[in-house]
């Protein structure tokens, strides 16, 4: 398959990171942009300052306003916010060609219907070959050239071995794999649970409660994912484990600092309503805990952690309520 030019559906940070990691990998970079100033800012000043400031991009890195444009590129990168993916696709659909592959890089559950992202795509794009990109990588460092690795699922493996080659460079390794539904679980629900280890660190818990924290939220992700049809093994991969050590451990995650802030006394709307950027876990922790209880399984840090952001319990009887918890089997 003919992969050259990748059109890229999103100018936020990930998106213009993606369009770096593409041109160094020697393709041919079109990117769509919702704003007019950042689609002049990357065409005119090769920057994008508004989502990715201090980054200089390839000139040869260009920009649209046109959705429709970047149709014609031989694989389309989707990276809107996940609440706004099914949008997004909907205006691209007319212009999408059969079997051009659409790789999903947006990492959320949709809140309106609880649907993965590649679900999502299946719905506004019928038809459409889907793929996911997903796994530890802050836009700013993969911008910077610094060393990152991620998974790349499709059920079709050759195609999957053919984009991990096409996005792959010497700094941005992609492994390629066939759980998609694993691939896109670990990527959203890590961002809930980087929520609550922002949490212990907003509230001085120490790092001990954090390692706890970040391990009882792995076995949630794997109770979580495996239920919903991951296989374990990609769930310990990159895209899970990996993906929810990075966030878990480092205020650089949007998540991470929203939970930091909860810890240290402020409301989720003090905090979101001075942001530009989208912190995926507040609407995927409603979609979590939903899909959990409708079918039966216990998330008590992800159960925590929505009730938290959403103002119906404190930080402090959160805590109380988990830590008082009845004890366990670890295997259970
Ligand atoms: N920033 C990062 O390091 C990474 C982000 N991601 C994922 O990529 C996705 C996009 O995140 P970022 O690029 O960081 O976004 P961002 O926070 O940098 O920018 C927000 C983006 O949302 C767009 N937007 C706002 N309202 C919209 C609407 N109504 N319809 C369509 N687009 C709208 C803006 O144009 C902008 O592109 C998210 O799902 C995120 O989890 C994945 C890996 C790394
Ligand atoms: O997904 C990410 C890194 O892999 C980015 O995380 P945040 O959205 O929490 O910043």
């Amino acid at each position: 398959m003919q992969l050259q030019s990748i059109g890229i559906a999103g100018g936020g940070a990930w998106g213009t990171a993606l369009a770096t990691v593409a041109r160094r990998a020697g393709r041919d970079v079109l990117i769509w942009a919702q704003e007019p100033e950042t689609v002049a800012a990357i065409n005119e000043t090769h920057g994008n300052p508004v989502y990715l400031p201090g980054v200089a991009l390839d000139p040869a890195i260009e920009a649209t306003s046109e959705l429709g444009e970047v149709a014609t590129c031989d694989t389309l990168l989707i990276v809107s916010p996940a609440q706004h993916l099914r949008d997004v696709l909907g205006a691209l659909q007319p212009y999408v060609q059969n079997g051009r592959p659409l790789v999903i890089c947006s990492k959320g559950i949709e809140q309106a219907t609880g649907k993965l992202m590649s679900q999502v795509a299946a719905d506004a794009v019928p038809g459409a070959t889907i793929a996911a990109l997903s796994g530890p990588s802050f836009a700013a460092e993969v911008a910077r050239e610094l060393p990152a690795a991620v998974t790349l699922a499709t059920g079709q493996e050759e195609l999957g071995r053919q984009l991990s080659h096409a996005l792959s460079s010497a700094a941005f390794r992609c492994y390629w794999s066939s759980d998609v539904v694993g691939a896109e679980i670990g990527g959203a629900v890590k961002n809930v649970y980087a929520i609550a280890a922002g949490i212990v660190v907003g509230k001085d818990l120490g790092r001990s409660a954090q390692a706890g924290l970040i391990t009882r939220s792995f076995a949630e992700m794997a109770r979580f994912g495996v239920a919903l049809g991951a296989a374990l093994e990609t769930l310990i991969g990159l895209s899970g484990l990996g993906d929810l050590v990075l966030t878990c451990g480092s205020e650089q995650s949007r998540n991470m600092s929203l939970g930091v802030a909860l810890g240290r006394g402020a409301t989720t709307n003090e905090v979101l309503s001075e942001r530009l950027s989208v912190t995926e876990g507040v609407a995927t922790a409603n979609a979590m805990v939903e899909i959990a209880r409708g079918r039966g399984i216990e998330l008590p840090i992800a159960e925590a952690v929505h009730a938290i952001v959403t103002g119906a319990t404190s930080v402090d009887a959160a805590i109380g309520a988990l830590l008082s918890r009845p004890l366990r089997s670890e295997a259970g």
